[in-house]
């Protein structure tokens, strides 16, 4: 097959001739328009989603929840077509939830949260649904999802692969009750099982029992935003049993949910104001919020930066000097490719540590840092849990994405301080941010 031109196409990173000063809007986040389609579609009255994101994720989202009947119509106002135009700023979703109905066919893409979100709710469905995706989603563990389920009461025909491609045969209904899982190479495990449970006939118990549970952020936020559209939810931080959390069975409110920005990637455009000393606003960041994002604020500055939280905003400054950390990233493993790239470009050494499960995400994250970094002349050696990353004196050339949109905003930040980095396929970024090359230049002030 002949390869696809975006993905070898390259684009020139812009170097900063000096110090950044922008404002950078940055659109919703993923992890929350994810969510709140999939409590919106389960829910028993409409709902609204404002500002969601549109991305290659959210729209794999919502399409797979309209072919299954749901209804999400889209509001663009005139006035939204800003950074990118509305194709990235659609204004709302009128979400009208329906039967569930199947046979029903589902493309995950590679998000991740399509691939885990989606199976329990299609357990719910009145016929088969058929999940298939990008070649990467097939090695994406989804073992534990489809075990939980089945021991549920769902049927599931997987060909004993353990992973996608596979069918869920909706029954109309699941069973639910209590279900061991080892989500030690994905929390999304337990946001999945948890996000549908108010709608399993005996709710659900999950008792996480590997070694290590990455990303508790992120289950904090699949509780959250059960609780706020009214499902009962016990949990370790409630006084609950650790690594235990219980749904209670119940019918899940319609809600009008304005969606924060996404300060995961709002990341490269903090991560350019500390490599060139200089100054990004981000406006709406989240004054209380439980995206991981938000520990940027602690890590920038710990590794050079200054921070200050307004009503406005975020307003974030470089000293002009970049410190390397010693970090246990293992709640916030999404943010370790732009962590490494402010790394690289450190004035001592960094270890990155407990994320050992990047090597399940989008690509192996940590091999793909570690190859890319290098070959602009850098020292990176990987861990059994991460990097250590010893600054050198980096040069041009080609980083290489692995269609993973986190590795292309890496490379992006990197090229800001080397002259001569070229990202391949920078489009990968549509993957959670269509507007990022737009958003880039712009912050640039090209
Ligand atoms: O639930 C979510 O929205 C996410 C959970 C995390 O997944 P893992 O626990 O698999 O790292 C994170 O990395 C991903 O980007 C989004
Ligand atoms: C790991 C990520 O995505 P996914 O939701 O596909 O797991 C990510 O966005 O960094």
């Amino acid at each position: 097959m002949a390869p696809n031109p975006a993905h070898t196409a390259l684009w020139p990173a812009p170097h900063a001739s000096g110090p950044v000063d922008a404002t950078v809007h940055v659109p919703g986040s993923k992890s929350v328009t994810n969510r709140a389609l999939v409590l919106a579609a389960l829910a028993s009255e409409p709902g609204w989603l404002r500002r969601p994101l549109r991305s290659r994720d959210t729209l794999l989202m919502a399409g797979a929840l309209r072919a299954l009947g749901v209804e999400i119509e889209e509001t663009v106002s005139s006035s939204s077509s800003v950074a990118g135009g509305p194709e990235s700023t659609g204004e709302a979703w009128r979400v009208l939830p329906t039967g569930l109905h199947g046979p029903a066919t589902v493309d995950v893409g590679n998000a991740g949260t399509v691939m885990r979100f989606l199976p329990p709710v299609a357990t719910l469905a009145d016929g088969p649904v058929r999940f298939d995706g990008d070649p990467r989603s097939y090695e994406r563990p989804l073992n534990g999802v489809i075990d939980a389920l089945r021991r549920l009461g769902a049927r599931i025909d997987d060909e004993d692969r353990g992973a996608l491609p596979m069918t869920v045969h909706g029954g109309g209904a699941l069973d639910g009750g209590t279900v061991s899982v080892d989500a030690s190479s994905s929390s999304q495990f337990v946001s999945a099982l948890l996000l549908s449970a108010p709608r399993f006939n005996q709710g659900v118990e999950v008792r996480h029992t590997g070694a290590t549970l990455p990303s508790l952020p992120h289950i904090r936020m699949t509780v959250d935003m059960l609780r706020a559209v009214g499902a009962q939810v016990d949990t370790p931080e409630s006084g609950g049993e650790p690594n235990v959390w219980r749904v209670t069975p119940g019918a899940l409110l319609g809600r009008d949910l304005t969606i924060e920005p996404d300060l995961s990637n709002a990341q490269p455009f903090l991560a350019a104001a500390l490599v060139t000393g200089g100054k990004v606003v981000v406006p709406d960041w989240p004054a209380r919020t439980t995206q991981p994002g938000d520990r940027l604020r602690e890590i920038f500055t710990e590794m050079g930066g200054s921070c200050e939280l307004t009503e406005y905003g975020l307003v974030f400054t470089g000293s002009g000097s970049v410190h390397g950390v010693d970090v246990d990233l293992g709640e916030v493993g999404e943010l370790t490719p732009g962590i490494a790239a402010v790394a690289a470009l450190a004035d001592s050494p960094s270890t990155l540590r407990g994320v050992a499960h990047l090597r399940l995400h989008e690509t192996d994250r940590l091999a793909a840092l570690t190859k890319e970094i290098n070959e602009l002349g850098g020292d990176v050696t990987e861990t059994a849990d991460g990097l250590h990353i010893r600054p050198r004196r980096l040069h041009g050339g080609i980083f290489h994405t692995y269609e993973d949109h986190r590795m292309a905003t890496a490379g992006a930040i990197i090229g800001l301080a080397v002259e001569g980095v070229q990202i391949e396929n920078v489009a990968t970024t549509a993957k959670t941010l269509p507007d990022f090359p737009d958003l880039w230049t712009g912050m640039l002030g090209a």
